[in-house]
């Protein structure tokens, strides 16, 4: 028989875990969540084997449970299943974004029989859900895994050895030494993301040209404001002391920028700039093969022979290249979703619009 694996939040990260292992034929994949149509969804799409929006039928025969709700969620959860019934040996892992606290808490579960692991993918997108999920979204990403002491290294190598279906590049780290790290590349730099996001949009009520004008350099810089806001809610309460220190450095490090042009210091003001770029410059690119979620156009297709030939057909005609192309589910009789990804929002946006213009259902996904 088939080991289970159980996903809890079945979304953008739960439901990327998911297709990965189902994909293996190795396992049995049940998703839990507690909105219905995410789990409807997923069965749609073929992320899942079966959903079920009972937690204790979710839990009770699971070889291995993945806990991907929200950061402010998990604690609730886990108390949860701490009073029901499970397998004796299960592997319960999370893949929350704050890591010390949580691991910190689940010391409990393992004289319960339990054996909880840390998990954190840092892949991502500022998309949520289940509609989001992509089968290669933590291909070459790092997997940071924070097992506690007592967790025997059997277990963890078990893991890991799971988690190699998705191709990620598995490390093991200090939960503490993670929050700080994460913290100020990926927590930080959604605060200021989101602040100069509203900055400008403060500026944009008196003057309609602020957001007419905002273009590559804006957008790069804020693509992570429209992320879910409360992801970034419970993940900066989370990390509230590494949140705090890193706002003092940033407040010196700007203190000194304006000092500088206020006093005209041309010299300082460019190494300042080289030095950014020099750090930016040798920072290893996300690998190859990896798609890029963001520029992603979902279609409607029917079951029939050369239905992609024609779509690529149409984009090919107008001359808009396609980076990749998915098929989500295809079965007989029933509506496909092929994904489609581009390079940019220009042909993405062209896209939509020609085969909007031919009869096609598109859509895009938050
Ligand atoms: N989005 C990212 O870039 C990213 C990357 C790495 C890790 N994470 C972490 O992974 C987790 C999931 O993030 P996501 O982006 O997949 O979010 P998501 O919103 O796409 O999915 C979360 C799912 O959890 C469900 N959910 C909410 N409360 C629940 C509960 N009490 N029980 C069961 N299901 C519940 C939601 O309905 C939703 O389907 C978060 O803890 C986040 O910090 C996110
Ligand atoms: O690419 C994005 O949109 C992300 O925000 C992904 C990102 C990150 O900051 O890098 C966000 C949260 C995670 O916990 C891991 C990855």
């Amino acid at each position: 028989m088939k080991k289970k694996i159980t996903i809890i939040g079945v979304g953008l990260i739960g439901g990327s875990l998911a297709i990965n292992f189902k994909n293996s034929g190795q396992y049995q994949v049940i998703g839990y969540d507690v909105k219905e149509h995410q789990l409807q969804m997923a069965e749609k799409l073929g992320v899942i084997h079966r959903g079920v929006m009972d937690l204790r039928e979710a839990v009770r025969d699971s070889d291995y449970t993945f806990l991907s709700a929200p950061v402010g969620q998990l604690y609730d959860l886990l108390d949860t299943i701490l009073e029901l019934k499970f397998k004796q040996g299960v592997i319960i892992t999370d893949t929350g974004s704050t890591k010390g606290k949580l691991v910190e808490y689940t010391s409990k579960f393992l004289e319960k029989g339990a054996y909880f692991i840390g998990g954190h993918p840092m892949a991502g997108s500022h998309k949520s859900g289940v509609s989001a999920a992509n089968e290669r979204l933590f291909e070459n990403a790092y997997y940071v895994l924070t097992p506690g002491p007592n967790i025997p290294k059997w277990v963890v190598d078990e893991l890991i050895s799971l988690l190699s279906l998705t191709r990620a590049k598995i490390i093991q780290m200090d939960p503490y030494e993670h929050d700080q790290v994460v913290g100020a590349i990926s927590h930080f730099p959604h605060i200021i993301a989101a602040l100069l996001t509203n900055q400008v949009a403060e500026y944009s009520e008196q003057n309609k040209w602020y957001s007419r004008l905002a273009a590559g350099g804006f957008k790069d810089i804020t693509r992570i404001a429209s992320s879910n806001p409360e992801m970034w809610r419970d993940i900066l309460i989370h990390n509230q002391q590494v949140m705090i220190d890193l706002a003092e450095d940033w407040k010196r490090g700007f203190d000194q920028i304006i000092q500088m042009v206020s006093q005209l210091e041309v010299q300082a003001i460019e190494e300042f700039f080289r030095s950014a770029r020099d750090f930016r410059n040798q920072l290893p690119e996300k690998g190859k093969g990896a798609l890029n979620p963001l520029y992603d156009l979902f279609i409607d297709v029917p079951d029939h022979p050369g239905v992609i030939g024609k779509v690529t057909t149409l984009l090919g005609e107008a001359e808009i290249s396609i980076t990749n192309i998915q098929i989500l589910e295809i079965r007989e009789d029933i509506m496909g979703v092929l994904r489609i990804s581009f390079r940019n929002e220009n042909d993405l946006e062209r896209a939509k619009n020609l085969l909007k213009d031919s009869g096609y259902h598109v859509y895009l996904m938050e």
